[in-house]
């Protein structure tokens, strides 16, 4: 054996023997989660017990984030203790998470990314299924989409929520990278692309720069448009991300071709849990106001005079009425902060309906 055989042959000896001890430590925090299950289980009332606590799981990806060293990314260190902490979730519970399907699209990203693997992962047809999945106790959490960066709301989300009794008890935040996915080779061959609405949108300027005439056909979503384009012949193509061209076994013929590169969409995990505060929180609010003058100025005013940041203002009509709106907002803060608590006080006076659709993390990764 050479030197350079040698010192090879040393390092893969510390890295078996680090493996072990991470193995052991692995097996030990798992322990400790078990230990947390059967004191969950203890103090219980009613039967309802919850096992996943996203305020805690958000501030112990902070903290790694924060103490990283490298040379592994803050990120993928994150990533790989997000796994961890799934693989412990579900050693206390089996999660199944409904999420707006089918399989490979961007909302099951998201849902992977927040609850990590150790997860049952259910695709369902539609935003509204996935809170009666919900709402049934059939599955404990659902993902649903809210916004996008380039595209803007999703308005069926929020219309849902009017109706519904759940709680929003968190948020993802996922990059969305769309790619050309076909088996055809060349490009110049392609006839037809299939995508999402929202997704033909988000790559227009690209689409009528590169494939100016050709067929563009919405379907019901990226995944759907993936799986066309792995069955049709002739010069089909489907816009997507990597779940879905992993899923319909599909080459990316051109990477990234959406128009923002910053282009981001925000998920909301639903359910029937008020997490408490993280330190880093954001409450979304539910508000109508009598239809008179001023009454806008009146609903953000103690919002204001408390110092509180507003991140968002939706407005949609009410359906109760002809020109009668209600408003989605977000602010910063958990209702519990003394300020917050205060502010939403007033706001329930000057407004005809408040409701909390929740306080929860902000997103971490
Ligand atoms: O701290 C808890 O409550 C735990 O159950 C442990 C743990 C973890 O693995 O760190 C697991 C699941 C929860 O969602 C939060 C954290």
């Amino acid at each position: 054996m050479n030197d350079e055989q040698q010192q090879l042959e040393d390092i893969r000896q510390r890295i078996d023997a680090l493996d072990q001890e991470l193995q052991t430590l692995i097996n030990e925090r798992a322990r400790c989660a078990q230990a947390v299950a059967h004191i969950k289980e203890r103090s219980g009332t009613g039967g309802k017990v919850f096992f996943y606590r996203p305020e805690r799981e958000a501030q112990v990806l902070r903290r790694i984030l924060d103490r990283n060293a490298g040379p592994l990314s803050a990120e993928e260190v994150a990533r790989l203790f997000r796994e961890i902490m799934s693989a412990c979730l579900a050693l206390e519970q089996p999660m199944k998470i409904a999420y707006l399907g089918p399989e490979g699209t961007f909302t099951q990203a998201a849902a992977l990314k927040h609850f990590g693997h150790s997860v049952i992962s259910v695709p369902l047809g539609a935003i509204d299924e996935v809170f009666r999945e919900v709402e049934s106790g059939n599955a404990h959490y659902g993902v649903v989409p809210v916004e996008n960066s380039t595209e803007g709301v999703v308005n069926h989300t929020l219309d849902t929520f009017m109706n519904s009794p759940l709680q929003i008890c968190g948020e993802v935040e996922q990059r969305i990278h769309h790619h050309l996915l076909s088996r055809e080779p060349d490009i110049d061959r392609i006839r037809r692309v299939y995508s999402h609405q929202q997704s033909l949108a988000q790559c227009r300027e690209w689409l009528d720069a590169h494939l100016p005439r050709v067929e563009r056909i919405d379907v019901s979503s990226n995944a759907e448009a993936a799986r066309r384009a792995a069955v049709e012949e002739g010069g089909v193509a489907a816009i997507a991300g990597d779940l879905a061209a992993e899923r319909y076994e599909l080459p990316a013929l051109v990477r990234n071709i959406e128009d923002e590169p910053d282009n981001t969409t925000r998920f909301l995990i639903i359910g029937k849990q008020s997490p408490g505060p993280s330190g880093k929180d954001k409450t979304s609010l539910l508000i109508s106001a009598p239809n008179k003058p001023g009454a806008l100025y009146r609903l953000l005013d103690p919002l204001f005079r408390h110092q509180i940041s507003m991140t968002r203002i939706e407005s949609r009509p009410s359906r109760r009425g002809m020109w009668d709106y209600v408003f989605f907002i977000d602010i910063l803060g958990h209702a519990e902060d003394a300020q917050v608590a205060k502010a939403l006080g007033e706001l329930d006076e000057v407004s005809t309906l408040l409701k909390v659709l929740g306080s929860y993390p902000m997103a971490v990764m």
